[in-house]
């Protein structure tokens, strides 16, 4: 089939990727002439496992393509797929401006019957406003054309984007009538021969089951990570009531770490989205309000603890950090609790000592150069003259590290462990104060021995 996708972001590209690896013929079209120009030379934008060798194979291969001209990319799909950023407006509703230009592109050079597939992430009701965009440009050009919108949200997370759109768990469709379902099933067909993975519904139920997924999975965190802070307080150990509670079938262990707060470019936005969403209809949905602020707080969690630790002399110290990306496997920093981790400690005087696997560019880019961040090749370098050691992001590289090595670069033997990598009982026989998230003997322990 003849696909086009709008937006070679996280989502576009990899979408594309993965519909011309089964064989469709993918064109992608973009606004940002740099991006395409790059992906042509090979140059792909982020890191993705996977992704780069499919690119590569595709564009080769003639099923993939990049371009920035508009009017070639709606000429060449039957479908038209909607993978725009949907980033948070000021209030924190999603702000649909991309989504809607894309809208009105698509409209602009339409020549044939065309299904428009909304990707993105859009509040309910979105779907309605792509149709009567395209149709009022439709009217104002004086043609009369047909056209489906389709509603079919995107669940990959990033780390394993590629593998979850090869596997997905579900394929939610949503329609306004029977019209478009075929075309969808024939789109879908080669992830479908498992088990029948497409689950049809008409379109707001589609737009608001993308918002409800993200929710639910941010309310499992936020939850275990509000029972995390009142271990502490009772002297229980979170990571024994994770493994208790998630041996329930009804529970699972899916989803139930305790950290230093969700983060990315999907958890806190889409929250926030329905929050506004909810507010603009006259509701307050308490169980959201409550997600975000327990999140929002926890995130200056290991801050607090560095500077409880220090007090008064963090100043002028350096802290080593492991992990900035918001999660392992990307390099992504959007809503990253390292940000706030290293914000916090660069106002209290702090600096910086930073070692990622993939995310010290990005770093880069946001901060640029300064005094307090100093950015190494290994996290053994991190650690050279530090205070202390903190860890965002559970890269697997940081979960056997040499704690004889860390020990002996360190000023202190001192651990902040965002992630509750380690036992608590062995870090404390090798001499080291160990903070880590929800575990209650551990972090009194700790509090009481502060070292300078
Ligand atoms: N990142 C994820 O893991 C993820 C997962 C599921 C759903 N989503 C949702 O998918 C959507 C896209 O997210 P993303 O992370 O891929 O965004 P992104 O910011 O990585 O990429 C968006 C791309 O769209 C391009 N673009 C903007 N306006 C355009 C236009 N008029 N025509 C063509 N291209 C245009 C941008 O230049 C950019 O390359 C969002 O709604 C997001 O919430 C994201
Ligand atoms: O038990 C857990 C699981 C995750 N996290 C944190 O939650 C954030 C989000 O993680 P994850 O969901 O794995 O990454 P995303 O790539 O943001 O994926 C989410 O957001 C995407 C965009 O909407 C959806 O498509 C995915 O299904 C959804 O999992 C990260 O900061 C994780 O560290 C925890 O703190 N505890």
């Amino acid at each position: 089939m003849k696909v086009t996708v709008f937006g070679i972001g996280y989502v576009g590209l990899v979408q594309a990727a993965v519909l011309a690896e089964v064989g469709h013929q993918v064109l992608c079209v973009d606004v940002n002439a740099l991006r395409v120009e790059n992906l042509k030379q090979g140059i792909i934008p982020i890191y993705e496992p996977g992704l780069t060798p499919l690119v590569e194979k595709h564009f080769a291969s003639g099923y993939l393509n990049f371009t920035t001209d508009a009017a070639a990319g709606v000429q060449h799909g039957d479908v038209q797929f909607i993978a725009v950023g949907t980033p948070p407006d000021e209030d924190g509703s999603a702000d649909l401006q991309y989504v809607l230009a894309v809208a009105t592109t698509i409209a602009n050079h339409m020549e044939t019957a065309k299904v428009i597939i909304d990707k993105s992430t859009v509040p309910v009701g979105t779907a309605d406003r792509v149709k009567a965009r395209i149709a009022e440009v439709l009217k104002a050009r004086n043609v009369v054309l047909e056209f489906d919108v389709v509603s079919n949200p995107e669940f990959l997370k990033e780390g394993a984007a590629v593998s979850d759109c090869m596997r997905p768990d579900r394929i939610i469709v949503g329609t306004y009538d029977d019209r478009p379902h075929d075309l969808m099933r024939e789109l879908y067909e080669p992830f479908n021969r498992n088990h029948d993975k497409l689950i049809f519904m008409d379109v707001r139920s589609a737009e608001l089951t993308k918002y409800a997924a993200n929710c639910m999975l941010a309310t499992k965190i936020s939850f275990m990570n509000e029972m995390a802070n009142l271990a502490e307080m009772l002297g229980a150990d979170i990571e024994a009531v994770r493994k208790g509670i998630g041996s329930d079938p009804r529970i699972g262990y899916h989803f139930i770490y305790p950290g230093c707060g969700y983060g990315g470019s999907c958890f806190p936005k889409d929250v926030q989205a329905l929050i506004r969403s909810s507010e603009q209809l006259g509701y307050t949905p308490k169980i959201l309000q409550a997600v975000e602020a327990v999140n929002d707080k926890q995130k200056y969690k290991l801050p607090s603890l560095v500077q409880q630790h220090f007090g008064n002399e963090l100043a002028g110290k350096t802290i080593a950090l492991w992990g900035l990306s918001f999660k392992p496997n990307t390099d992504d920093m959007r809503e990253a609790s390292s940000r706030v981790l290293m914000e916090t400690l660069w106002q209290a005087g702090a600096k910086v000592q930073a070692y990622d696997p993939e995310a010290m560019e990005e770093t880069q880019r946001i901060y640029g150069v300064r005094d307090d961040l100093t950015l190494v090749g290994t996290k053994e370098a991190a650690l050279k003259g530090a205070a202390a050691l903190v860890i965002c992001t559970e890269w697997q590289q940081f979960r056997a590290p040499d704690f004889d090595l860390i020990k002996a670069q360190l000023q202190h033997p001192v651990i902040f462990d965002g992630r509750n990598l380690f036992e608590p009982r062995r870090l404390e026989a090798r001499g080291f104060t160990y903070y880590a998230i929800g575990r209650g003997e551990t972090v009194a322990k700790a509090a009481s021995k502060q070292v300078l």
